[in-house]
């Protein structure tokens, strides 16, 4: 049960704004370019559009991936985790755990990342008197719009290329956590709160590394049924989105991605340490 309830330290770790996602605005001379919109002026609340459904989803997301990696390494080693300071688990183990975490918290949740990404992507203003009202007006407004335009599966829109970044990268950011850790301490101690602070900022980092390609592609698939834009696929998103804007679009929104990995994913793994401590 602790392992479960640990997993509740994710609600610090909101993600990014995904608008960063956004294909590149139609040229000068299309149809669309040409029509004469009003731009809204920019404001700072734009930096913190769409997050309470984020925020309020994080802890979910955060509670299937880490308790599920607890009960994986659980029963891959046989070993409580206080045991396992002593009989360290071996970085196989904690790979097939973070996977399995990561596969399970992708597959299930999909949905709500969709939501999230398509209310972070709605560039109308706030609905002023007179002006067009927004999209969506909520997450469950959202959801709601999403299965009668898209269908139940337009629900499901970008599962695969979520459950392609999450399955290996979360393998690779709860091993570098271990390395790092094991790295700092003394045989058959904790790590200290400075270790764990450090490691798990890292390892946030490393996995944000590895999972921006697959992260762009995702967004893009996740929005192409709102912006009337049909892929063929995981594959077909890829070459067009690099034969379009080059190789670099798959690194777009990497030091962002990095930049904000390192806090959120410090002060996570200090909770799910602290929190196992006080439970496990
Ligand atoms: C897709 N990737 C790289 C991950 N999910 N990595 C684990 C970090 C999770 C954390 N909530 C965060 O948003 O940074």
């Amino acid at each position: 049960m602790s392992r479960w309830v640990a997993c509740f330290s994710g609600a610090l770790g909101w993600e990014a704004s995904e608008r960063r996602y956004q294909l590149p605005p139609p040229r000068r001379g299309s149809a669309l370019g040409r029509e004469k919109t009003r731009e809204p002026t920019p404001t700072i609340l734009g930096f913190f559009k769409g997050m309470s459904f984020p925020i309020a989803s994080i802890a979910v997301v955060n509670s299937v991936l880490f308790g599920v990696y607890s009960n994986a390494l659980l029963a891959l080693t046989a070993t409580s985790h206080h045991e396992r300071r002593l009989q360290p688990p071996s970085y196989t183990h904690v790979f097939i755990a973070g996977c399995t975490g990561g596969f399970l918290q992708a597959y299930c949740l999909a949905p709500f990342d969709l939501i999230k990404v398509r209310l972070q992507n709605q560039t109308e203003p706030r609905a002023r008197q007179g002006g067009p009202p927004p999209r969506y007006r909520g997450p469950v407004h959202c959801a709601a719009s999403i299965f009668q335009e898209e269908g139940p599966r337009g629900l499901f829109r970008g599962a695969w290329a979520l459950t392609l970044r999450d399955t290996p990268t979360l393998g690779i950011y709860f091993v570098s956590y271990e390395w790092l850790c094991r790295q700092a301490t003394p045989g058959g101690q904790n790590p200290s709160s400075t270790t764990v602070l450090v490691a798990g900022g890292f390892a946030g980092i490393t996995s944000w590394v590895t999972a921006t390609p697959l992260d762009v592609i995702k967004s893009r698939m996740q929005m192409a049924g709102l912006e009337q834009r049909e892929y063929q696929g995981l594959l077909d998103c890829m070459v067009s989105s690099a034969r379009q804007e080059g190789l670099g679009v798959f690194f777009r929104g990497l030091t962002i991605n990095s930049a904000r990995a390192f806090p959120v994913n410090a002060v996570t793994f200090l909770s799910y340490e602290y929190l196992l401590h006080l439970w496990g």
